[in-house]
């Protein structure tokens, strides 16, 4: 199935509306009757400042999705533009390159390194890149982020939402195209959890940033515009302005009746 506007704005018309699209996006993983078809002949469109969430069963595809339409992983088939340069068939020196220049990161580990403060941390990929942050831009960042006064610890002296705080302000800080989230909150306790998804959320109402976040959790979804819901490699459903009932009601279809929201009673 293809989104929306993936059926009425096919071609590259369409690019100034989409950050990211896909056509006939396939990946297969091993060969013979090994064989595993992560993705299923895909088309979608991640629309510029939105946020769109990536739901699905375990397995169903979604960190291979996000890989795919990152550049981090090559296709079996089918076709990927970031904005309008297509990243199928690029080579690995230029990917690097449009990875580090336009689109940021999230993973649920945070991937900070130790040995550098949360300042050092936030600017590292510009500095690898030889650019200079935008000063003004940075402060914007770290004051929404509430980081101000954090700058010179290192990532041991804080707590995980600060490190994905620090996460969030490293993937805002060149102004990406495109952030890809895979898993934010899945380390993190409730409350911290709902900080970085208010923080998401802000950078994309207040920021005008577009972010694209994998996640298991039906009230981290509700955060997002779009939910996309994959399930054997393709994408079965979509669900505008989601609440996490209406999530975990339409995950049950994929997954069983044994879900449930954290937090909520037992069923049994
Ligand atoms: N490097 C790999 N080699 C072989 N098979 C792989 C590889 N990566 C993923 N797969 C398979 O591709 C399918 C999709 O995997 P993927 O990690 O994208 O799913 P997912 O929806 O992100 O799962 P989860 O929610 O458990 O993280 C699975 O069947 C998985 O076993």
């Amino acid at each position: 199935m293809s989104t929306p506007a993936a059926e009425h704005a096919p071609g590259l018309a369409s690019a100034d509306r989409t950050a990211a699209r896909a056509r006939g996006l396939t990946k297969a993983y091993g060969s013979g009757e090994t064989t595993v078809l992560a993705l299923d002949s895909v088309d979608v469109d991640i629309m510029r400042g939105r946020f769109t969430a990536v739901m699905g069963p375990s397995g169903s595809g979604k960190s291979t999705l996000m890989h795919c339409l990152a550049g981090l992983d090559t296709v079996s088939a089918g076709q990927v533009w970031l904005g309008d340069t297509e990243i199928t068939g690029l080579r690995e020196r230029e990917l690097t390159r449009l990875r580090r220049d336009r689109i940021g990161f999230m993973f649920q580990s945070f991937n900070l390194i130790p040995t550098l403060n949360a300042l050092e941390n936030i600017t590292l990929p510009m500095n690898i890149a030889g650019r200079d942050p935008d000063r003004t831009w940075l402060d914007q960042v770290v004051d929404t982020l509430g980081l101000r006064d954090r700058l010179k610890h290192r990532p041991a002296q804080l707590s995980g939402g600060q490190q994905q705080r620090v996460a969030c302000a490293r993937a805002l800080v060149s102004r990406p195209e495109l952030i890809f989230a895979d898993e934010p909150t899945g380390n993190l306790d409730s409350r911290a959890g709902l900080e970085v998804l208010g923080f998401l959320r802000e950078a994309v109402d207040e920021l005008g940033q577009t972010v694209v976040m994998v996640t298991h959790d039906p009230g981290a979804a509700a955060h997002s515009d779009l939910v996309l819901f994959l399930a054997d490699g393709r994408i079965v459903d979509e669900m505008h302005r989601p609440t996490a009932e209406a999530v975990l009601e339409r995950m049950r279809l994929f997954t069983g009746a044994g879900s449930r929201l954290p937090g909520s009673p037992a069923e049994d």
